[in-house]
């Protein structure tokens, strides 16, 4: 369990925002988001499609920049800022101090090079070394990473390799040069559920065994409840709820958090045909309800509920934070 003076902040994010321009006006995709990620934690970030949990990554260490791309706020790497960063900056800390592994493998690996020598490459791009030391290098990390016969794997194109493959070089590529923070964004909603145990179990090794601070973006509870110690929840662009894994779990505060509960089939028993799901959907375009954007799903909706609600610690708790402004004695009054 991680307390609010556990270990040092890596990755500090305050005040960020990420804004598309569409037509019509500016999407916030994500909204004023604070967050921090311990050394050595795996911190789940979970929401619905669309919620900004790939905006607020990619930004993070800027993926997304363009013309039509506002980010504002500030993410703070160790002390250095990369909000405003330059491009050169940027390319220094990505796939060295802060690595990204996404969902679609084969979409992220180049088709037209071996999977060692992409390893080997993203090595030599932050070190000194030589050829062979790298590709000796890519062939061991294919091994850490659970590949049997890394020495084939490493000589194999992309699409030579199964998707579980894909996504275990994906993450030997993460891995290549020890970084303090790996982000892994949904990596794997491809994978069955065998290989996914795997890729999950993976996770957690280099967590335990190298320190790894890991931000893990996914909609799927089940991975949450096997993997995190904290979890942050996102709605329509901002952290509804935040904790360590079985206080959110366990004891959800903020409406939104239950209703995600409740549409996870049980662990047990047989699953229902069709599972509960929250009322609505979320806000996708640039129109967003004024207070908590949560507010017209919400069971519990209240006039309190028209001014933006602000993280809060709950009484008692030390790591656990909910932006809804009823208590539980107020919302067991209204929608109880
Ligand atoms: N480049 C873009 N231009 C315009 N709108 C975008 C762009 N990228 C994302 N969006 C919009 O921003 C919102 C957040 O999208 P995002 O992909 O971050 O959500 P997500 O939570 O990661 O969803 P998913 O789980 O489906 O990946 C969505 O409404 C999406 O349509």
């Amino acid at each position: 369990m991680t307390a609010p003076d556990g270990p040092e902040p890596v990755l500090e994010v305050r005040g960020l925002r990420v804004g598309f321009d569409v037509p019509g006006g500016r999407l916030p995709a994500v909204d004023g988001v604070d967050l921090t990620l311990r050394r050595g934690e795996i911190l789940a970030l979970v929401g619905e499609s669309g919620s900004g949990k790939s905006a607020l990554s990619m930004s993070l260490v800027g993926l997304n920049r363009g013309p039509r791309t506002h980010v504002s706020g500030s993410v703070s790497f160790r002390g250095r800022e990369l909000v405003g960063a330059s491009e050169r900056e940027l390319r220094k800390v990505r796939g060295k101090d802060v690595t990204v592994v996404f969902q679609d493998a084969l979409a992220a690996l180049n088709p037209l090079h071996r999977a060692g020598a992409q390893i080997a490459e993203t090595i030599r791009a932050h070190g000194d070394v030589t050829r062979a030391t790298a590709a000796g290098r890519a062939v061991e990390l294919l091994g850490e990473v659970g590949i049997a016969g890394p020495a084939r794997a490493a000589r194999a194109y992309p699409h030579q390799l199964s998707g579980g493959m894909r996504q275990r070089v994906m993450i030997a590529m993460g891995l290549a040069n020890d970084p303090a923070v790996l982000i892994a964004d949904e990596p794997t909603t491809a994978l069955d559920v065998t290989i996914q145990a795997q890729v999950l179990a993976l996770l957690k090794r280099v967590q335990r065994e190298h320190g790894t601070s890991v931000l893990l973006i996914t909609h799927d509870l089940g991975v949450v409840a096997e993997v995190a110690d904290r979890v942050a929840v996102m709605y329509a662009g901002r952290i509804v709820e935040q904790g360590t894994r079985d206080e959110v779990l366990f004891h959800p505060q903020h409406p939104y958090t239950m209703g995600l509960l409740g549409s996870v089939p049980p662990l047990d028993g047989p699953v229902p045909a069709r599972l509960p799901a929250i009322e609505g959907s979320p806000p996708t375009g640039i129109e967003r309800p004024t207070g908590c954007g949560f507010r017209p799903r919400c069971a519990f909706a209240h006039d309190a509920c028209g001014v933006r609600p602000v993280l809060r610690r709950r009484h008692g708790a030390t790591d656990h934070l909910d932006a809804c402004v009823l208590t539980e004695k107020t919302r067991a009054g209204v929608g109880g």
